[in-house]
């Protein structure tokens, strides 16, 4: 197995004018892996991209990119493909033109019709893209992508417009790709669909990577969550809670909102339940994931 880095950078710095939009970023991305960005506005998500993609160049740092150590030339290196900003396309040709235009630019390893049929375009292959929905350009964006077989696909909010089907459908791509041995890298604004397809990610807040890793160790990390609790009897709960340590009340006025690491919040269950008080409902107010997310975006936010 190639043990090559898909992506390896170190100190990666980028600011326009006096804006830092990237500060110090060190990335690792293994091969075979679907690879997620999430950050806030203006963390640096599309500017690390662009550098993937050779859009633009650091002005700090070193940049390899599978294997090979990227240059100053504002060409993707070889194997690479994707897009940030929403895909480039001609509204006045259709899919299929639109895609042998690319191909006679770019050169092309994968059939035009092949690429249609796996992002789900086959039927209106030949309309023009100007009557295209945005989840359909998202799609074709996809497919002139895969034209070139890229060995690292990189993909700025690539669910951008797709209904439930369509994301489902474009997930399916990017799992087979990667299980094919390709590198994705991917951009959203949403942790819901990072959870579904990536099993590594990257936070950027602020320009500074505040975590990297596998997406278990980020929703393991040890920290007091907020958790709804529903219960047969509100007010025994209420005093319960407010006895048991590590256990502090957020809200009681119509549902008790409890804020606790986990072995307290254990301890409140047993408790409750020994004090004759059914628990109907406990669930997290957000993800364990999505409030990892908004403790480590908001830290660097502020600092
Ligand atoms: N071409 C540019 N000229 C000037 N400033 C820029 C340019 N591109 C990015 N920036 C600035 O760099 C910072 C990072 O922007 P970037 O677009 O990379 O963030 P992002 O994480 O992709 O944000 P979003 O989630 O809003 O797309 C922002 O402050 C942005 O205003």
């Amino acid at each position: 197995m190639d043990t090559t880095l898909a992506v390896r950078a170190r100190g990666i710095t980028k600011c326009f004018g006096d804006v830092v939009a990237l500060d110090g970023v060190d990335l690792d991305v293994a091969p075979g892996q679907i690879h997620g960005l999430v950050g806030p506005n203006g963390a640096g998500k599309t500017t690390l991209l662009g550098l993937l993609l050779s859009l633009a160049v650091p002005d700090e740092g070193s940049l390899e990119i599978l294997g090979a150590p990227v240059g100053r030339a504002l060409t993707a290196p070889d194997g690479v493909a994707g897009f940030v900003d929403g895909p480039g396309l001609y509204p006045s040709l259709t899919a299929r033109q639109n895609l042998a235009a690319l191909a006679r630019l770019r050169g092309r390893g994968a059939s035009i019709d092949d690429v249609l049929a796996q992002v789900g375009l086959t039927d209106v292959a030949d309309d023009r893209v100007r009557g295209f929905s945005l989840g359909m350009r998202q799609r074709l964006g996809l497919a002139a992508a895969l034209l070139t077989m890229p060995r690292l696909l990189v993909l700025d909010e690539p669910s951008n417009g797709l209904d439930p089907a369509g994301k489902r459908h474009v997930h399916g791509v990017l799992n087979r790709l990667a299980a094919d041995g390709a590198t994705v890298i991917v951009s959203s604004h949403r942790m819901d669909d990072v959870e579904a397809l990536c099993s590594e990610v990257t936070i950027l807040a602020a320009g500074r990577v505040v975590f990297t890793g596998p997406l278990g160790k980020l929703s393991a990390e040890n920290r007091a969550l907020d958790y709804r609790i529903r219960t047969s009897d509100p007010e025994a709960a209420r005093r319960l809670t407010a006895d048991t340590p590590g256990v502090d009340i957020v809200d009681s006025a119509e549902l008790l909102v409890v804020r606790a690491e986990i072995p307290a919040l254990d301890d409140l269950v047993s408790r409750l339940v020994r004090g004759g008080v059914a628990v109907r409902e406990l669930a997290p107010v957000v993800s364990p994931l999505e409030a990892a997310f908004l403790a480590l975006t908001e830290q660097e936010t502020d600092r």
